[in-house]
């Protein structure tokens, strides 16, 4: 008997025939596995509920929150109704829906006549989603006959630092997650994504970040396997929004799926795996809406092929910020004050390069960052050592990823090969000492394209030349 962590997605759960189909799912795996599942919010749900929480603050109406706390409701009471027969559940799960939605709307109301919304309460408001989702898919495991009872991150024992919207979990989360949910009791349903800190609010792990929850109580509980039920079938070559022809990737390294996570697959949140690693535990990815197909397996590093290019990936809300100036050359410590600045404003860089004449240094940020960045370096720099600061926004980072391009001459020739003859113009370019992966800037018109191109270059729609 294995004992796995499922996590389920919000596509996964988006309505009650999803959720029905999920917990035959999960009842037909119990059968052989012990099995902690872990929930995200009914997909759509967690941008509604910051949508409205934005427009409440933003001089929006209390009619308004009316009508859609209305609208949440409905389409989880809809949901349940599809999802669960039992009646004594329904009433339960309908009185849960109902209690809970009150509170929100008193929340919204709250930051309605106050006008504000601190990062603690968008992290309140943003965990209502899953806290809906928990009980409700717990119930629908009881329907099915299976002993199940639903926790918040918090009661399971994921607490973070107070980093609202992006909480840090601090190492006793790895003690109290096993000594509240072992020995296993039926099938606990775990809310993803939300947290509490050590005062009891309720903290987030940042967008997408139910893989991350999933992953900590595996490393927590000791679990044989993390699985990420999706609605693709697996960690794929490239976005199949962007290219129709992405291939799956059968196995892959931790360290290739963190750098893909990193520069943009949406697959897989960015710290999902680093639980996982630490157990070394194997994590696959898998498509709910086909669960016969073996999907994606993750592994430590030697265990996976090592092509060149395993992938390509898409970055899109990010800036890039430029300082210039011919005062800068040969001038000590202009750049341990530019990132001094930018860490002190609390700036994530993502990619970092200085032209070799050292008259510009350029840094890609999350997009959201970068009036704060620009306002930062203005203030350290006022004089004439750096001329310019400029911020473009119109950009996306490209990367291509692959633990073989270690040591294998040639593909930076061939990824900026492939750039000219496309006529893509590249803005700035990074690669890694570790030689995972060599990202480059360019603009957001050219970025799909330039996906596609290397897609195509590499032969990965064809699993043929890599
Ligand atoms: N390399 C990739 N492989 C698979 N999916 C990707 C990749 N890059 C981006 N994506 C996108 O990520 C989405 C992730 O699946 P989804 O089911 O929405 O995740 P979640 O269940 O965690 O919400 C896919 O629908 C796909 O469009
Ligand atoms: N619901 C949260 C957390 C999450 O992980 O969602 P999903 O698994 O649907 O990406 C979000 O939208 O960010």
């Amino acid at each position: 008997m294995a004992r796995l962590i499922m996590k389920f997605g919000g596509s996964s759960v988006a309505d009650g025939a999803k959720l029905r189909n999920v917990g035959e799912l999960v009842k037909g795996l119990s059968e052989d596995n012990e099995i902690v599942v872990v929930t995200s919010a009914l997909g759509g749900v967690t941008d509604d509920l910051l949508q409205c929480a934005r427009t409440s603050a933003d001089g929006g109406k209390v009619e308004d929150i009316a009508t859609f706390v209305d609208r949440l409701s409905k389409r989880h009471i809809q949901a349940l109704m599809e999802a669960v027969k039992d009646p004594e559940i329904l009433k339960e799960l309908k009185e849960v829906v109902i209690q809970r939605l009150s509170e929100l709307e008193k929340a919204y109301i709250g930051i309605c006549y106050l006008g504000e919304l601190s990062p603690r309460s968008i992290d309140r408001i943003s965990s209502y989603g899953e806290r809906l989702a928990a009980p409700i898919l717990s119930g629908v495991l009881r329907d099915l006959g299976l002993k199940s009872r639903h926790y918040t991150g918090g009661e399971a024992g994921i607490i973070t630092n107070s980093d609202y919207g992006n909480g840090k979990p601090l190492e006793k989360t790895y003690d109290l997650l096993s000594s509240r949910l072992v020995p296993l009791e039926g099938v606990p349903v775990v809310t993803g994504f939300i947290a509490e800190d050590e005062r009891g609010n309720i903290t987030t792990l940042g967008r997408g970040g139910s893989d991350f929850s999933a992953s900590l109580i595996g490393a927590a509980i000791g679990a044989d396997e993390i699985w990420f039920w999706k609605d693709t079938t697996g960690v794929l070559t490239t976005d199949p929004r962007i290219v129709s022809e992405a291939k799956n990737i059968p196995v892959i390294s931790y360290r290739e799926a963190m750098e893909m996570s990193y520069f943009g697959a949406k697959v897989l949140h960015p710290r999902a795996i680093e639980p996982a690693i630490r157990k070394g535990i194997p994590v696959r990815v898998k498509c709910t809406f086909d669960p016969q197909d073996p999907g994606t397996l993750i592994v430590k590093e030697g265990a996976a092929k090592e092509d060149v290019i395993k992938a390509v990936t898409l970055s899109r809300n990010v800036a890039l910020l430029t300082i210039s100036g011919a005062g800068m050359i040969g001038t000590p410590g202009i750049a341990a004050r530019a990132f001094a600045a930018l860490a002190n404003a609390g700036v994530n860089i993502i990619m970092i390069s200085q032209g070799s004449s050292e008259a510009n240094i350029s840094v890609v940020i999350d997009e959201p960052q970068a009036e704060a960045a620009e306002i930062a370096l203005r203030a350290e720099f006022p004089t004439t050592i750096v001329r310019e600061i400029s911020r473009n926004k119109d950009v996306a980072v490209v990367a291509v990823v692959g633990a073989g391009m270690v040591g294998t001459p040639g593909v930076a020739g061939r990824v900026f090969g492939a750039m000219g003859r496309s006529k893509i113009n590249v803005l700035m370019i990074s690669q890694g000492s570790s030689e995972h992966n060599i990202s480059f800037v360019v603009s957001m018109g050219e970025a799909e394209r330039a996906v596609l191109e290397l897609h195509r270059e590499f032969g990965l729609e064809s699993g043929a030349k890599r």
